[in-house]
């Protein structure tokens, strides 16, 4: 088991890079496999998410090679329809191969997935649209076995706009016989990235990133070329990073329109904040003030995933935070890791009330998710003294380089594996 360890108190200052979206690249790959050939991923961000989704394409019969941040995907010979379980419970998107090698080859058998423990993630939502496009699914011992002789446009509505439900439908339905229209689809901009990826593939999707998706399905699609977009939540992370220390940071390479949410909140603790196309620069106040309430919402929406960013940066802010989390049920893992460096944090159900602190101190910490670990690093460098912060391997899922950035900002950090 590796470590992180830092000595907080120094605000970051310089420029970041942001890598490319976890959440966008895993499906992205995913939907190789819906045609044999070679396709060509840019931007592709290197950690263990993507590492796994490289294995799950492999066990399909896929032959992936990279070259710094791009990695050449030859899906000629992925013609497996089985996933094992072991693979299928280390990340969420492996769920989206059910659509894709469905739609390839009318046949998956692969299990429940993994990602985050949030509480419950079901995907009864991902089954039951499957299965109104013709998919017949089974569960025997431990695995879904899905079978869909033809698979035919349907009116669909999710009954919430569930992001992976809307990929694997997307998936399913670029394939199908007919049109399919999603109403109450996911408006994220990684589904709409998707839906980019396979229109370059030569689907016909149309709408992704509105609330109603239109898709017409085609009998062949081609092997495509594509750069995938940055990643949001990375973005986030850093911003808060330099806002927690009172620090000042550009963050480059990335997309401030799709974090209006986190800039708007940003504002309203006091940051300066000055965008353009494809870049922030926060400026952010000695002390930061505590932003009233924030609630996480579907996209556009305050993201959930940057919640646990958000209550790690507002320990230290002046006043109090009010953290509600609609989307996942447990969602306050980090809390009594804070609260053992000092923070002021009493969760009842799905809302936190954060009393801002003078000061956290460093202690030891463990991480139990990717943003929680993420946001207990955020705290370790604000507070006084060293903190050491176990079972950095969650942070692994989805940041890449994440130490050497934040050490190139000016961090005392140090990670031994
Ligand atoms: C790999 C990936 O892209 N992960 C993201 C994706 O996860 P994921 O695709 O799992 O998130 P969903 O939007 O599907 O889930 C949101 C909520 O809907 C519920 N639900 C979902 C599906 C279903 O069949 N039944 C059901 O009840 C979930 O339990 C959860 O409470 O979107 C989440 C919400 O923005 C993000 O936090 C994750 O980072
Ligand atoms: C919850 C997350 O990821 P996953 O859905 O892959 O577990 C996340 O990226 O914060």
């Amino acid at each position: 088991m590796g470590k992180i360890i830092v000595n907080g108190g120094i605000p970051l200052a310089g420029d970041v890079r942001i890598h490319g979206a976890k959440n966008a690249v895993l499906p992205i790959l995913a939907a190789t496999v819906m045609v044999g050939g070679v396709h060509i991923i840019h931007n592709c961000p290197d950690f263990s998410d993507v590492v796994i989704t490289i294995e799950i394409l492999k066990s399909l019969g896929a032959k992936v090679t990279r070259d710094g941040n791009t990695l050449t995907v030859d899906t000629s010979g992925a013609l497996g329809n089985f996933i094992p379980e072991h693979l299928m419970r280390k990340l969420r998107s492996s769920v989206i191969f059910m659509g894709a090698v469905l739609a390839r080859n009318n046949e998956a058998k692969i299990s429940t997935p993994g990602g985050c423990e949030l509480g419950p993630r079901p995907i009864d939502l991902h089954l039951k649209t499957l299965a109104q496009l013709g998919a017949e699914i089974k569960e025997e011992h431990g695995y879904l076995i899905c079978k869909a002789e033809k698979l035919t446009g349907k009116i669909i509505h999710l009954d919430f706009p569930s992001v992976g439900a809307t990929e694997n439908l997307l998936l399913a339905a670029a394939m199908a016989d007919g049109e399919t229209v999603i109403s109450n689809a996911a408006r994220e901009p990684e589904i709409d990235d998707l839906a980019c990826f396979l229109n370059n593939m030569g689907a016909d999707v149309q709408g992704a990133g509105t609330s109603t998706i239109k898709i017409v399905g085609k009998k062949e699609l081609v092997p495509a070329q594509y750069t995938v977009m940055p990643d949001r939540i990375v973005a986030a992370t850093y911003l808060c990073a330099a806002a927690a220390t009172g620090g000042e940071v550009t963050v480059t390479h990335m997309c401030p329109e799709h974090i209006s949410a986190v800039l708007s909140v940003l504002a309203d603790c006091g940051c300066y904040l000055f965008s353009t196309e494809d870049t922030v620069l926060l400026k952010a106040p000695k002390r930061l003030l505590a932003p009233g309430s924030i609630k996480t919402m579907p996209y556009p929406g305050f993201p959930t995933d940057a919640q646990s960013l958000f209550l790690a940066m507002l320990c230290c802010a002046d006043g109090t935070s009010i953290i509600t989390e609609t989307i996942f049920e447990s969602r306050f893992k980090p809390v009594p890791e804070l609260c053992r460096m000092g923070a002021k944090i009493s969760v009842d159900g799905r809302v936190a009330v954060v009393c801002g602190t003078e000061r956290l101190s460093g202690t030891e910490v463990n991480a139990s998710d990717l943003r929680g670990g993420a946001a207990l690093v955020i705290a370790a460098l604000m507070a006084d003294g060293t903190t050491v912060i176990n079972t950095p391997e969650f942070i692994d899922r989805g940041y890449e380089n994440f130490e050497a950035n934040l050490a190139q900002l000016g961090a005392d950090i140090i990670r031994y594996r």
